[in-house]
């Protein structure tokens, strides 16, 4: 009988074992550990407010959250970490502090851009052409990353502010905030995204043209009556519930359904529609296969509320 009870635990605790090896292996697998023990950053704040979102924050208040040197490298480390962690599927972008962004770090620009390393005009125009695609990279990895990513912008969003808020997929902001594409006040074009992105986000070429061309701010009913905005917020608090609660709509959704519909938006705005009906064909040949459909359309059907539907991570 002992020698039985013995085997019993034994068995137990093995059986233990087994689950919880396979239980981390699953949040491994899932990303859920490497985000609570995910890297930390000198510009960014990043934290998990809610299920499967993700909430990224400027964080140099002191400095109007101005963007240095770490910034950029930061922000390509940090979406490149958000786009491997199958555990999220949503992101809020935001600024800590008085302002969203001042923009480019004024003090900073003193060193890779106005006295770029090289002997000859040749070898500068080389170095600097590698800084400017390494600063494009910042915001380029929003847009790379297929979890649709939320700007909410409070106060001044300047220069590469703008830049910024143009990759991101969706943008709120409060009453008080403002807009403007500054570069051209610092004799220079835009360029790290704002002259390619805006011109999608903002329906008006004409308006876009003149914002950039004289530097004029934009207020917040101007950027919602322009679409640059979906909804504007009496206050920072409200909008960031707002943001979050968006977010957290977003990430109860199929991340088949959310993140494919992310990937194929971008291809069609750079694409014909032939062109971007094909890629559509290849893209869901595969898609259409999930589970997820048969989830969703059963919790249609018989008329559950879709929010209670679990998908699998992606
Ligand atoms: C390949 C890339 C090429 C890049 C091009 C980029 C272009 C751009 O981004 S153009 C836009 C440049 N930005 C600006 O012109 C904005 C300058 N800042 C402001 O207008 C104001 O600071 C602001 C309206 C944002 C806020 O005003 P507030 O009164 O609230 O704060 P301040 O007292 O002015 O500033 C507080 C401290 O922050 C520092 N600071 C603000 N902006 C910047 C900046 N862009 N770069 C560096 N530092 C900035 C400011 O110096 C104050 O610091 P301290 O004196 O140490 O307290």
């Amino acid at each position: 009988m002992a020698t039985v009870l013995m085997m019993t635990r034994a068995h137990h605790q093995l059986t233990g074992l087994r689950g919880t090896i396979a239980l981390l292996g699953r949040h491994l697998l899932s990303g859920r550990l490497a985000m609570s023990t995910g890297p930390t950053y000198e510009t960014l704040l990043v934290t998990k407010p809610k299920d499967h979102v993700v909430h990224v924050e400027i964080n140099r208040p002191e400095k109007r959250n101005a963007l240095n040197q770490p910034f950029w490298k930061e922000m390509v480390e940090c979406f490149n970490h958000i786009a491997d962690d199958k555990e999220c599927r949503a992101v809020v972008v935001s600024g800590s502090g008085k302002v969203f962004s001042a923009g480019i770090d004024l003090v900073d620009i003193t060193g890779d851009l106005v006295t770029p390393e090289g002997d000859d005009a040749a070898r500068v125009a080389w170095n600097l052409k590698q800084v400017i695609k390494l600063y494009q990279e910042a915001f380029n990895v929003i847009e790379k990353c297929s979890k649709p990513v939320i700007a909410a912008v409070h106060s001044a969003c300047i220069g590469e502010g703008l830049d910024m808020i143009s990759a991101c997929d969706i943008r709120v902001c409060t009453k008080d905030a403002w807009f403007q594409a500054k570069e051209v006040d610092i004799g220079q074009a835009a360029d790290v995204g704002t002259l390619q992105r805006l011109p999608h986000a903002i329906g008006s070429r004409s308006l876009v043209c003149e914002m950039v061309f004289t530097a004029r701010k934009m207020f917040s009913d101007e950027a919602k009556s322009s679409g640059l905005v979906s909804h504007v917020y009496d206050n920072k608090a409200n909008m960031m519930e707002g943001a979050l609660q968006l977010a957290e709509d977003i990430a109860s959704k199929s991340p088949v359904a959310v993140q494919g519909s992310k990937v194929n938006l971008l291809y069609a705005r750079d694409h014909s529609v032939p062109e971007s009906l094909e890629y559509m064909a290849a893209w869901n040949m595969a898609m259409l296969q999930t589970n997820d459909i048969m989830k969703s359309a059963t919790a249609v059907f018989q008329k559950k509320n879709l929010k209670e539907n679990i998908y699998t991570n992606l």
